[in-house]
């Protein structure tokens, strides 16, 4: 088995007194998108920094691997195989994007001739060509990101950190992003991104963490953290008012909507719970027009992972959940 792309045991780190993360652990494997979530200051950034190595965790941590490479044995193998796109780019908006480009391929040593290759290939790429001899400092938001990130391409890295990569874009240049991204995973790199657009993270990664108060609180695919969160059901909708009625009582735990002869019944939308509802009709002999199920998005998780229980009414989620643990349970 090949070694993942990031793996983090028990991250640590404090600034004076304040505890920022309390022993994280992080497994990213290589050609994925791993998404770490939280409130503003929850130390999504100050994770970013250590995984690529521009602050250094405490002591007390455990093993860090970034690559493959230890990260505090060998920082400098780490960092020739990561990029890294921040939430304060590094565009030169004095000079053009072009040179911004060539500028970054001298850093990375590219030979000349290779660098205007690269160039232009990924100019190319990120529909920067006709802007490639504008000034940086004339181009839109969603036109500066794109450069952020065909910058940090110029290195051809594994692994990149995208760290609020769509704040402040409009819709569709945060479309246009994502679209970049799924494309770069699908090239193989991993891409360890923060965010603090639920919706991104529900679109693009393939597991999410939750950072709250110094710990991951739960983590999982989308799916399985929605499952964590009460709220959702199954809806059954009947044209036939005889067979809404039998189907009714046939249920346990329904909420009725007479005027739209439509049955509303709580489940996390599990295989299990579905299959005991549908097990239910068939035995009373009884066929719905329409079956929906829904679940809770990632909005609800968020808040009621990262809101106190109290606050958000969600007494009962855990506080340090693994959700596969969880789905496990489910489909058991
Ligand atoms: N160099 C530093 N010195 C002291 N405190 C710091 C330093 N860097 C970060 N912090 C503190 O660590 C906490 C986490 O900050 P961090 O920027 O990692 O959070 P974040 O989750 O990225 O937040 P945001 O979503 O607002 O960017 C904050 O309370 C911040 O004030």
């Amino acid at each position: 088995m090949t070694d993942p792309a990031i793996a983090a045991n028990g991250l640590r780190k404090s600034y004076g007194d304040k505890v920022v993360l309390d022993g994280i652990d992080l497994v990213v494997p290589e050609g994925t998108i791993f998404s770490l979530l939280g409130p503003n200051g929850a130390g999504k950034t100050t994770a970013v920094n250590i995984l690529s190595t521009l602050v250094s965790p405490d002591p007390a941590s455990g093993a860090i691997r970034v690559g493959g490479h230890d990260l505090g044995a060998d920082p400098q193998a780490v960092r020739a195989g990561i990029g890294v796109t921040g939430q304060f780019s590094a565009v030169d908006g004095l000079i053009t994007g072009e040179e911004n480009m060539l500028l970054m391929a001298d850093l990375h040593h590219l030979p000349r001739s290779e660098g205007r290759r690269v160039t232009a290939e990924l100019l190319e790429r990120f529909d920067l060509t006709d802007a490639a001899k504008k000034p940086a400092s004339s181009y839109s938001g969603g036109m500066k990101r794109r450069l952020d990130i065909a910058m940090t391409l110029v290195g051809s890295p594994r692994i990149i950190f995208l760290d609020e990569p769509t704040t402040g874009l409009d819709p569709r240049s945060r479309h246009t992003m994502w679209q970049i991204i799924r494309e770069l995973v699908t090239g193989g790199v991993t891409v360890f991104l923060t965010t603090q657009y639920l919706e991104e993270a529900d679109q693009l990664a393939d597991r999410i963490a939750v950072l709250n108060n110094g710990r991951i609180a739960a983590e999982g695919s989308a799916e399985e953290l929605k499952r964590l969160v009460p709220g959702g059901h199954v809806r059954l909708r009947f044209t036939d008012p005889h067979a809404y009625r039998s189907a009714a009582s046939a249920l346990h735990d329904v909420a009725r909507d007479d005027e739209a002869l439509a049955l509303q019944i709580p489940s996390d939308g599990s295989q299990r719970e579905l299959r005991a509802v549908l097990d239910r009709l068939d035995t009373a002999g009884i066929e719905a027009d329409e079956l929906t199920v829904h679940t809770p998005d990632l909005d609800d998780v968020f808040f009621a992972l990262t809101g106190s229980a109290a606050d958000t009414g969600t007494a009962g989620v855990p506080s340090q959940t693994t959700a596969s643990d969880q789905t496990k349970e489910n489909v058991r």
